[in-house]
This record gives C-alpha cells, structure tokens and sequence, in this order.
C-alpha cells in the first residue's frame, strides 16, 4: 500500500473540516457529476430504487442513502489517514460488493474525476495543484484496496 506525505495528509484533513460536516450535498453534487459524465451507471441503481428519469434516481431515498454511505467512507479513510491499511480488509470486501452489483473497476476513474469536480466546486481557491493531488492520492489507496476485491473473485473463479 503507498504512503500518504505529511504534507497530503494535512491538505485533506483541512480541507475535510468543513465538507465532512455537510456530507450529503457535497456527496450529491459529486454523484450528479458521476452520472452526468457516464450515464449508465444510474441502471445500477435501478433494480432497488424504482425511479424512472435521471432527475428522479438522483432524489430517491436509495440513492440519497448511497450517497451517505460513500462520504461515510471517504470520512473513514480521512480519520485513519496514518493507517489507512487497518481499512483494507472493508475495503477489499465492499469492491467485492460492487463487482456483485455490477460496477467495473475502470467506473472508479470516473468517480475519482467526480470527487475532484466535487472538491473544485466546494473549495474554490482553495483548490490547488497540490491539494487535488494529495486526494488523488489518497483515493487511489483506496481504489486500489477495493479493486483488490475483484482480483480475489477472479481468482477464485478461476480455482
Ligand atoms: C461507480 C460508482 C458506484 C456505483 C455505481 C455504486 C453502486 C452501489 C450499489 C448499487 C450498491 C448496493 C445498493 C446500496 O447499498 O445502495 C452499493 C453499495 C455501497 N457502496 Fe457503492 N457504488 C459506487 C461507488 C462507491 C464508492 C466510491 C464508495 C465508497 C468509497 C461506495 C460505497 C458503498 C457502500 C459503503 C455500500 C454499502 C455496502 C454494504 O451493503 O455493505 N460506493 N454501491
């Protein structure tokens, strides 16, 4: 698992102080983002909210519930940004939970995308080259940790 720099950890925990107290709008314009930029992930959705329209997905308790549960993690890795490896046992087991829902790894470039649009559009000047990259950072440790859930289906399909 890569490090985070003091420096990367100090820029995110910052700038969590204020987002992390108002997780839920900052999660749905990240989310508006990600279904903007690729539409078909809403059908993931589907099967458990019964929403028609985008619009109608995007305020439907299942989805506003997801939301919460994305930004729950997000806070978690932010609180154990010194040992974020006590993470990744939950964190290999919800990749699995969503190869089983039917999410692709390469999905989680776009989220990753989205979370920055997200971060930009809260931050404003406080948004820097530096900053961007310390979150980059840090959500590529945990990708890489959910992503380790699909290896470990794959190879035990293959057994
Ligand atoms: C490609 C983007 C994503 C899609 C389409 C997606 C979709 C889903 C779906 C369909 C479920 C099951 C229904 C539900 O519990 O709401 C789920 C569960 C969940 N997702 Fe995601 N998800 C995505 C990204 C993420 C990310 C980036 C995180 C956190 C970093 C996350 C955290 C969770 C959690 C905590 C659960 C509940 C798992 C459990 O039941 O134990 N999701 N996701």
């Amino acid at each position: 698992m890569e490090k985070l720099t003091g420096k990367d950890k100090e820029l995110i925990r910052d700038s969590w102080e204020s987002l992390g107290k108002n997780k839920v709008p900052h999660g749905i314009v990240m989310f508006t983002r990600l279904f903007e930029l690729d539409p078909g992930l809403l059908n993931l959705f589907r099967y458990k909210a019964n929403c028609g329209s985008t619009q109608d997905c995007l305020s439907s308790p299942e989805f506003l519930e997801h939301v919460t549960k994305v930004m729950l993690v997000i806070d978690a890795a932010v609180s154990h940004l010194d040992d974020l490896h006590s993470l990744e046992d939950f964190l290999l087991n919800l990749g699995r939970k969503h190869q089983a829902v039917g999410v692709k790894t390469q999905s989680f470039a776009v989220v990753g995308e989205s979370l920055l649009y997200m971060l930009q559009c809260s931050l404003g000047p406080a948004y820097t080259a530096p900053l961007r990259q310390a979150w980059l950072n840090m959500y590529s440790i945990v990708v890489a940790a959910m992503s380790s859930g699909w290896a470990k289906n794959g190879e035990r399909k293959s057994d």
